[in-house]
């Protein structure tokens, strides 16, 4: 069977799937129970699910993306007065297209091979204001009125999603309902912006140029808004080399598991590689021989463990037939050693 043939097959059966989060919001303690279970089954089979009723107004989900497509359209010279640090663990401010390229590799040499080809996205990325060592990077004020401030309530409004979520997930996990809630008390999250402006298509699909190349994610989990666009792709079954498509539910988030959940959770829970590729043509580019693809914006929310939470495996994950696989790490360590493999 053919590559393609195969991916066709795996679209058709294999789905990312979609939990209702309002029983968690609204139900009783038995249907609280429920929506974790599935969420913690959706983890430990495919690594990710669309989230309905999550409590993100449509309202505040569209000002959002309002706000990036305002960001992304300052001109180059605005954009540059708030310009991401050389080092990537100090992830804060605008990334110009091309600075940097999403990898799963850890090694140097792999490392710079795959960085030739580059990712065509330039970001955004801003984390808790308290935070004083990677402090936040904003543009002028004056370029942009209103956009630290929006930024600032959007990423609370993030966090404080993120922290039901984590609580719905160790439910379904049997453990006590806020047992990863003073793991992430410093709520030293990450929230990014990122445009994808459009590409010619023939790159895009000769690998001369990616959206976003194959990785995981790295933190505990990953809260994502796509627009309509369209070009997520998920690998699934895990470990198949096959990506199914991620389109757009609208009003969802796209929760996916990252690969310090997945160690902490002695692998229990799946960390899956995941990219952004060509989407559907723009309709007003067809036939011209050099299709451009459409323009695509969307806002990951990183949910990160305290730098100084020890992770090690959680309790109820490893006994005499499930040995712990991993040694302990502070989070902080581990985060720090990813993000400077991307830059
Ligand atoms: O643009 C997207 O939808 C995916 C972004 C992503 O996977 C990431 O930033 O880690
Ligand atoms: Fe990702």
């Amino acid at each position: 069977m053919t590559v393609a043939s195969k991916t066709q097959e795996y679209t058709s059966k294999f789905k990312v799937p979609v939990i209702d989060f309002y029983p968690y919001l609204h139900g009783s303690q038995d249907e609280k129970l429920m929506v974790g279970k599935e969420m913690v089954s959706a983890m430990e089979e495919v690594g990710f699910m669309y989230v309905m009723n999550h409590g993100i107004s449509q309202e505040d989900q569209d000002e959002i993306f309002r706000w990036s497509e305002r960001f992304f359209k300052l001109s180059l010279q605005q954009k540059s007065k708030c310009p991401h640090p050389e080092k990537g663990e100090h992830h804060r401010g605008w990334s110009s297209v091309g600075k940097e390229k999403a990898v799963q590799l850890f090694d140097k040499v792999n490392l710079e091979k795959l960085k030739r080809v580059p990712d065509v996205k330039e970001s955004f990325d801003l984390g808790n204001e308290n935070n004083k060592k990677h402090y936040n990077i904003w543009p002028d004020e004056e370029d942009i009125p209103g956009f630290k401030q929006y930024c600032q309530y959007y990423f609370k409004l993030c966090d404080s999603t993120s922290k039901l979520i984590l609580r719905s997930i160790a439910l379904g996990m049997n453990l006590p309902e806020d047992f990863f809630i003073p793991y992430h008390s410093q709520s030293d999250n990450q929230l990014r912006l990122l445009h994808y402006p459009p590409i010619l298509q023939q790159d895009l699909n000769e690998g001369k140029a990616e959206r976003i190349g194959a990785h995981s994610d790295f933190g505990t989990i990953t809260m994502l808004l796509q627009d309509s666009c369209g070009g997520l792709q998920v690998e699934c079954p895990r470990g198949s080399g096959i990506f199914v498509d991620a389109p757009c539910i609208p009003g969802s988030l796209v929760i996916n598991t990252g690969d310090l959940l997945m160690r902490w959770s002695n692998n229990q829970l799946k960390s899956t590689l995941h990219r952004v590729c060509a989407p559907p043509v723009d309709d007003t580019s067809k036939g011209q021989g050099n299709c451009i693809s459409k323009v695509r914006y969307s806002v990951p929310f990183f949910v990160q463990a305290n730098p100084t939470s020890l992770i090690e495996a959680i309790p109820g994950t490893f006994d005499r037939n499930h040995p712990k696989m991993y040694e302990p790490i502070f989070a902080g360590d581990y985060i720090d050693m990813r993000m400077n493999c991307t830059y």
